[in-house]
């Protein structure tokens, strides 16, 4: 019978049924991060177990470090020093691998996952992190748990988990020149709805996703979180796979050949059935913006806020609200109080340099805050090299350390209240990006070419 890419994965990784659609999964690998993963080694330590595979487990700092230049353990998180110091501490008991805040491959760790070859083709890997699913970009089965998981899956190897539908998102054509994959996660997104894929695996697939880069890949499952997938992924492909060699854990020589074969494997089947298959058009994708305090509350740049339907008429004028909009307000030349550029939606080498090619030459306006985070110290390296770093600078952005940063006001970085903050991150929710704070999500073109202008603008006019 034929079978999905997701299904193929599934069965490779299934353990045992155990009735009601839970199966024990093995799982390959174990990503933390200071914010959940240091509770998640800790309480595995306190109850007297150790890590399965410490070789197959890793943790990283990117949640709660500062990103600004010359950091250190202390935060502007008043509590933040103890997930760090605690994190680095269970890691290092734990003998698990740690990218720890000085080391230069530090960075955001889906960001870093790719870099390192911790993701591959055909591997589980999980994350107490709800953006785990942006590695299956690499055609690995990669979700977001929660601690106690995780710490099952480190001392176990394995998971409970409760078999996802499937679901196919076919993108038709190719993207036009202007617009890009968080333009097409963000239509995707106001069309299926922040709810628009629970408890489904996603597979992007068509003209549309191949012709996309590895970066852009990542961008596009990345923002599959916010319509609720279980995970997103993409059949791996040249693209995928030339992504991966050369990097430090991925196989080498006559292993990394036979890996290949078998990775040219996992695609789904030609007639395989999904228990839902949508298709989008790329020629239809605009460039887009959020308005609201939800992913799904986005609108081509061009437009104006809708109107509320019947049924979410309360929680439309609540955005509206918050947001300080109108119904009927176009978002185009909208002042803004800043820009941010990064998080693990759109903060590696292609975005930031399409940014800069964006703000060469010219001025973030007066008054504007403009801020850009690379996704990793190899990211920023590569940025800083290519004159990137100087670019963005020159026009008047702070140039950052590696960290999610401002993507999330727990980390201790905010903008001030109410700010009205274009940024390339993943979630527009109310409060996220520092005290009511109004963010609106976009591409990396849209925020930089708003900065520079003072206001929203269309990318295609800057
Ligand atoms: C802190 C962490 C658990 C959280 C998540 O799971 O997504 C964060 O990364 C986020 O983006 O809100
Ligand atoms: S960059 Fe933002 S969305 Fe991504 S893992 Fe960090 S906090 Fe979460």
């Amino acid at each position: 019978m034929p079978a999905t890419l997701f299904e193929k994965l599934w069965r490779q990784h299934r353990i045992a049924d155990l009735g009601d659609g839970v199966a024990l999964i093995a799982i390959d690998r174990v990503m933390l991060h200071e914010r959940t993963g240091g509770v998640a080694l800790d309480s595995l330590s306190k109850s007297g177990r150790t890590v399965l595979a410490p070789g197959q487990a890793f943790a990283v700092m990117d949640h709660i470090v500062d990103t600004l230049p010359g950091r250190s353990d202390a935060t502007k998180m008043p509590t933040g020093m103890a997930f760090i110091t605690g994190t680095r501490a269970a890691a290092h008991a734990a003998g698990i691998g740690l990218f720890d805040l000085d080391d230069p491959r530090q960075g955001i760790c889906h960001v870093i996952s790719p870099e390192q070859g911790i993701v591959l083709p055909g591997v589980t890997l999980v994350c107490p992190d709800s953006h785990t699913g942006t590695q299956g970009a690499f055609g690995a089965l990669a979700w977001g748990i929660g601690s106690s998981e995780a710490e099952h899956a480190l001392a176990t190897g394995t998971l409970r988990v409760r078999k996802p539908r499937t679901m196919r998102i076919t993108v038709r054509g190719r993207l036009a020149a202007a617009v890009g994959a968080k333009d097409l996660a963000l239509h995707i997104i106001a069309q299926v709805g922040s709810a628009g894929a629970q408890g489904h695996a996603v597979e992007f697939a068509g003209d549309g996703v191949a012709a996309l880069d590895i970066e852009q890949r990542q961008t596009l499952c990345n923002m599959a979180t916010e319509m609720s997938a279980f995970c997103a992924i993409i059949a791996p492909d040249d693209v995928s796979i030339s992504a991966l060699e050369g990097t430090p854990l991925a196989p080498t020589g006559a292993q990394w050949d036979q890996a290949v074969a078998a990775w040219r494997t996992l695609a789904s089947d030609r007639d395989a059935a999904f228990d839902r298959d949508i298709a989008i058009d790329a020629d239809e994708v605009a460039p887009m913006i959020s308005w609201g305090t939800s992913p799904q509350q986005s609108i081509p740049v061009t437009g104006t806020v809708p109107r509320g339907e019947a049924e979410t008429e309360a929680n439309h004028r609540r955005a509206l609200a918050y947001m300080g909009l109108e119904a009927g307000e176009a978002l185009a030349g909208l002042r803004i109080d800043a820009a941010f550029i990064g998080s693990c939606t759109n903060s590696r080498l292609s975005d930031l340099r399409r940014a800069a090619a964006v703000v060469q030459g010219r001025r973030v306006a007066e008054g504007i805050r403009a801020i850009c985070v690379p996704g990793s110290g190899a990211v920023k390296r590569a940025a800083e090299a290519e004159g990137i770093a100087d670019t963005l600078i020159a026009a008047g952005f702070e140039w950052r350390e590696p960290g999610c940063s401002m993507c999330f006001f727990a980390g201790g970085e905010s903008f001030g209240l109410r700010e009205r903050v274009v940024s390339t991150t993943n979630r527009n929710f109310e409060s996220r990006q520092g005290p009511e704070t109004r963010t609106h999500i976009a591409s990396p073109e849209l925020v930089a070419a708003s900065a520079i202008a003072g206001r929203i603008v269309d990318p295609r006019e800057a």
